[in-house]
């Protein structure tokens, strides 16, 4: 695997879901494979799971690690191509990127989105030009519009937790929020739960319609009750307007999971990628009860990671 930015770099996802299983069961069993390897992760937004989750991922591989708060503690970067670099910006990514590859063999990098100019997050600038002049494979931390390892994480979470003998029907639904959010999680799971062998469910408020490109094969409606409705697995989840590029259309009155809502599905599992806001996203009662499976989730964000790099170190 040369770089793992959507569930389009995955040849056999079905393989990769056993892989980290596996792994999950034999966490040390490679640990000579990463022996002498690199790896840099580099970060121009916080994270909690993403950091300690990939970090022990690589370490259980023998990897070394190497973290940087890019946005914190680098140069000032300059993205445009050809720019006259008489400004803020100190180095260019080029430069940047370029010099991180002398020191990596994997690059792991988190960029969101800016929220103000849809096609240039769509674009994805940054991450391509990492991939572009760090010359090493790439892994996404969270880009601007998807998050690979947090939907692996959530199809081996799915995989470990379906009922039997039924496909699970899976419902993204829409939450509340206090600001604007990236999409890219709810691109991310959408277009993941759409390679695996569920029924997708999207529901959300008019205006948060999702782009065509993640969302295709899926039911959408904007009646939460409706799609509720035998629901095994529920994914909460908060994004600002697509249409109306990283705007807060409404206060979202009502779409906020409770145990009362939940009495609507198969006594379905909920799921969150956290960080959650609790009580407007996501009510106390159902994080802290039997049907949250948000630890199992965080869990399981080690070992996609662990399958991810192992496949890109048997490739090196
Ligand atoms: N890495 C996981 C989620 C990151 C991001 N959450 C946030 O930015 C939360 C910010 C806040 O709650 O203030 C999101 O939902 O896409
Ligand atoms: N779910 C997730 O990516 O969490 P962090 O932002 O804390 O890494």
């Amino acid at each position: 695997m040369k770089k793992y930015t959507s569930v389009q770099d995955v040849d056999n996802l079905e393989g990769l879901v056993q892989e980290a299983l596996h792994l999950k069961e034999n966490p040390y069993k490679y640990k000579k494979l990463g022996e002498n390897k690199t790896l840099g992760l580099i970060f121009l937004n916080p994270s909690l799971r993403t950091r300690l989750s990939t970090q022990k991922a690589a370490q259980n591989l023998g990897m070394n690690v190497m973290v940087m708060n890019l946005d914190k503690e680098g140069w000032a970067l300059e993205t445009k191509e050809g720019a006259i670099m008489n400004g803020t910006t100190v180095e260019h990514i080029k430069d940047a990127a370029a010099a991180m590859g002398q020191y990596c063999d994997i690059i792991g990098i988190r960029s969101f989105p800016k929220l103000q100019n849809r096609e240039e997050d769509y674009n994805e600038e940054l991450l391509q030009q990492f991939i572009t002049y760090s010359k090493v494979p790439i892994v996404s931390l969270e880009s601007a519009t998807r998050h690979p390892l947090q939907s692996l994480a959530d199809l081996l979470t799915i995989t470990e937790n379906k009922p039997a003998g039924k496909k699970p029907k899976v419902v993204l639904t829409w939450a509340p929020h206090i600001k604007s959010i990236p999409q890219c999680v709810a691109n991310s799971f959408a277009e993941w739960m759409n390679q695996a062998d569920v029924e997708l469910v999207i529901t959300h408020p008019e205006g948060y319609s999702l782009a065509d490109e993640f969302t295709a094969g899926a039911t959408v409606t904007t009646n939460q009750d409706e799609a509720l409705q035998d629901a095994d697995f529920v994914y909460v989840k908060n994004w600002s307007s697509y249409e109306d590029y990283g705007k807060v259309l409404t206060d979202g009155n009502g779409w906020m999971m409770t145990n009362e809502k939940l009495q609507k599905t198969n006594n379905a599992k909920v799921m969150h990628c956290l960080p959650v806001r609790r009580n407007v996203e996501l009510s106390d009662e159902i994080l802290d009860g039997p049907n949250s499976l948000v630890l199992e989730q965080a869990n399981n964000r080690t070992y996609a990671a662990q399958a991810v790099l192992k496949r890109m170190l048997e490739t090196m």
